[in-house]
């Protein structure tokens, strides 16, 4: 599943979720503060051209001259014009603070998003850097900078943008590694993107505000540090600037006292003002966040589904019964696969043994297992989606003849498996909500995948995700395609990941434990819907779970599970039936205790409605 940037533009004219922009609106001070930045970027823009001196044209006849006509705030101590100076102040002092935030970004954001992101020797590496150019006095490396090449404030700048970068690095770094093992970037490479666009959609998405925020406080401090430097009389001479418009101020205070004020005033509203546009900003993400909690605690309190359309369990081919194994062609082969993790001591801890099974084309193959059987890293494995610490220590893995994993590899072949991920492979999570990125509209992340792996275009994969919405039994799919994740219910939120998962038309499906994470109301809704498009679409399907009763509901062959083996496998009537191993007949009876054993099949072979989910 995925989404993009361009979610903003979408946010900001649905209906549902005001933009963070309109509340930034509602706050007086930040309104404020961000016309006084208006007027000064314009001003710095403009202002050598507006200003009716050059900067540095003296009329030495009338130095420390009062405001007039001819001299709106005055002259300084040289005769130079104070309006004329300060409008080309305003430009170096902006544009170079700019460029010392631009700088700072430029090395931080995308060195934060890779060591956040990746890891590694690049995280180790970018890490000490960072500590080093933390610990040096930024002050006294500008004063060296100074002496070394110039009084220039542009290479001051840009040296103190390099100073600050770390400070972009580690907030980026850190925002990204929480949301790294986030469930909804899992699901969006399960949807066949990749890390570029993965980190471009979900990941800036979540340090885009904390990185304005450091922005504007960046800014302020680039400015105070300039207008520092050139106040000592640090600066370039030639070059108007406020901190030296301060020192003059100073060195007259007695002789022309208002001289002072117009460059102090502008360094304090400048500097106030992005102060209270950064805490504008924070205040509008916080009251963002406080309505997301209260909206979704409304939503579970009212129970807000919208949906159900039960399907029809008639017309499905008739799948239990036929004892041998699959009878049509071989979409996935596992063969004697085993995973293991190394302990603190070294040693390995298999935590899946051995473990082989099939699925033909259209086949339903149910993986049943108490919790830590292995059945999740069995899935995982065919998903090529294990965490780097795994080690497959033995087997192979063959879907539709192609080999992603062969005997004596310790790793699954992400560049096979990448090619196959969300288009020939899909994926269904155990839980809906963390799997669906609460930064963008469910129509955003439906549409995203659709024109990435489908190559459609945004009309046509708008279309189809709307089409797709209402075949998983979304009664209102315009809604729920404008709906944020936080605004819809765990079980449509699951109707929207199996309308995911099924819109690249995969051949085989991994669906983990699809039901455990909703009410048994809604459990029984969801496998309608997923047994239903299993059927439409003749996909093969993985399906894991603890419960005997899904299986029986829904696969054809069950795979038995206990402490990483495989203990039993056959046809989902002769396991039902007969259970040979003690552990199958174990989990049989736990389920079926206090009910009737055979209720889960008649005699004839056929399944009757109603049996345990
Ligand atoms: N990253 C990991 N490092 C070490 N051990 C792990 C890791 N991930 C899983 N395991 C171990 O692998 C074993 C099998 O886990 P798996 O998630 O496949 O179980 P499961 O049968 O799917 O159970 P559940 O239904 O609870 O998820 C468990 O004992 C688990 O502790």
């Amino acid at each position: 599943m995925t989404s993009a940037l361009d979610g903003l533009t979408d946010a900001a004219t649905s209906s549902v979720r005001p933009h963070i922009l309109r509340r930034l609106l509602r706050n007086p001070l930040a309104v404020i503060s961000s016309t006084i930045l208006a007027i000064l970027f314009v001003l710095a823009l403009i202002g050598p051209m507006i200003a009716p001196y050059g900067q540095n044209f003296a009329d030495v006849a009338q130095p420390l001259a009062d405001p007039s006509s001819a001299h709106w705030l005055g002259t300084d101590s040289a005769g130079r014009d104070v309006v004329s100076r300060l409008l080309f102040g305003t430009q170096l002092t902006i544009l170079s603070a700019i460029v010392c935030a631009a700088v700072a970004i430029a090395i931080g954001l995308p060195a934060g998003l890779l060591a956040g992101y990746y890891g590694g020797r690049f995280d180790g590496v970018a890490g000490w850097i960072a500590g080093m150019l933390m610990s040096l006095p930024s002050i006294i490396v500008l004063l060296a900078v100074r002496s070394a090449l110039g009084p220039s404030v542009w290479i001051s700048m840009l040296i103190f943008g390099i100073m600050l970068s770390p400070g972009y690095f580690r907030l980026t770094r850190s925002a990204v590694q929480s949301v790294r093992g986030e469930l909804y970037v899992d699901a969006a490479r399960v949807a066949g993107l990749s890390d570029a666009r993965i980190i471009a959609r979900h990941i800036l998405s979540v340090v885009r505000a904390p990185i304005i925020i450091q922005t504007a406080i960046v800014v302020g401090v680039a400015i105070s540090i300039q207008a520092g430097l050139q106040f000592l009389g640090l600066g370039d001479p030639s070059e108007a600037s406020w901190g030296s418009m301060v020192n003059d101020g100073f060195r007259n205070l007695f002789n022309a006292p208002g001289l002072i004020v117009p460059p102090v005033v502008l360094i304090g509203a400048t500097i106030g003002a992005l102060v209270l546009l950064a805490n504008g900003i924070r205040d509008a993400l916080e009251d963002r966040a406080k309505g997301k909690r209260k909206r979704s605690t409304k939503d579970i309190a009212t129970g807000a589904i919208t949906v159900v359309t039960p399907v029809q369990q008639a017309g499905r081919a008739p799948a239990v019964g036929d004892e041998a194994a699959p009878s049509g062609d071989e979409l996935l082969r596992v063969d004697g696969i085993g995973i293991g993790y190394r302990k603190p001591d070294g040693s390995l801890r298999t935590v899946v043994d051995d473990v082989s099974f099939t699925v033909a084309r259209g086949e339903v193959v149910g993986i049943v297992g108490e919790s830590g059987s292995g059945k999740s890293q069995t899935a995982f494995a065919i998903l090529g989606l294990l965490p780097d610490d795994a080690e497959i220590v033995s087997g192979s893995i063959e879907f539709d003849g192609t080999r992603t994993l062969a005997e004596g590899q310790t790793k699954v072949d992400q560049s096979i498996v990448r090619t196959l991920r969300g288009k020939r492979i899909a994926y269904i999570p155990q839980e809906p909500m963390s799997n669906l990125d609460p930064n963008f509209t469910v129509g955003h992340q439906l549409v995203r995948p659709l024109q990435v792996t489908k190559r459609m275009t945004k009309a046509a994969a708008r279309a189809r995700a709307l089409e797709l919405l209402a075949m998983v039994g979304i009664k209102d799919p315009q809604r729920t395609f404008d709906a944020y994740p936080h605004e819809i219910s765990g079980g449509m939120a699951q109707r929207v990941l199996i309308a995911g998962a099924v819109a690249g038309e995969p051949d085989l499906i991994i669906a983990d434990e699809p039901t455990t994470a909703l009410d048994v109301t809604v459990q029984a809704e969801v496998l309608d819907v997923l047994r239903d498009l299993q059927h439409r679409l003749g996909m093969g399907m993985v399906l894991v779970t603890h419960n005997f009763g899904v299986v029986a509901d829904i696969a054809d062959r069950v795979v038995v599970m206990q402490a990483g083996r495989v203990v039993e496998t056959g046809s989902v009537r002769s396991v039902l039936r007969e259970p040979e191993h003690p552990y199958t007949q174990m989990l049989l009876g736990s389920m079926l205790e206090g009910k009737e054993p055979m209720t889960l099949l008649t005699a004839d072979g056929g399944r009757r409605a109603g049996g345990p989910r």
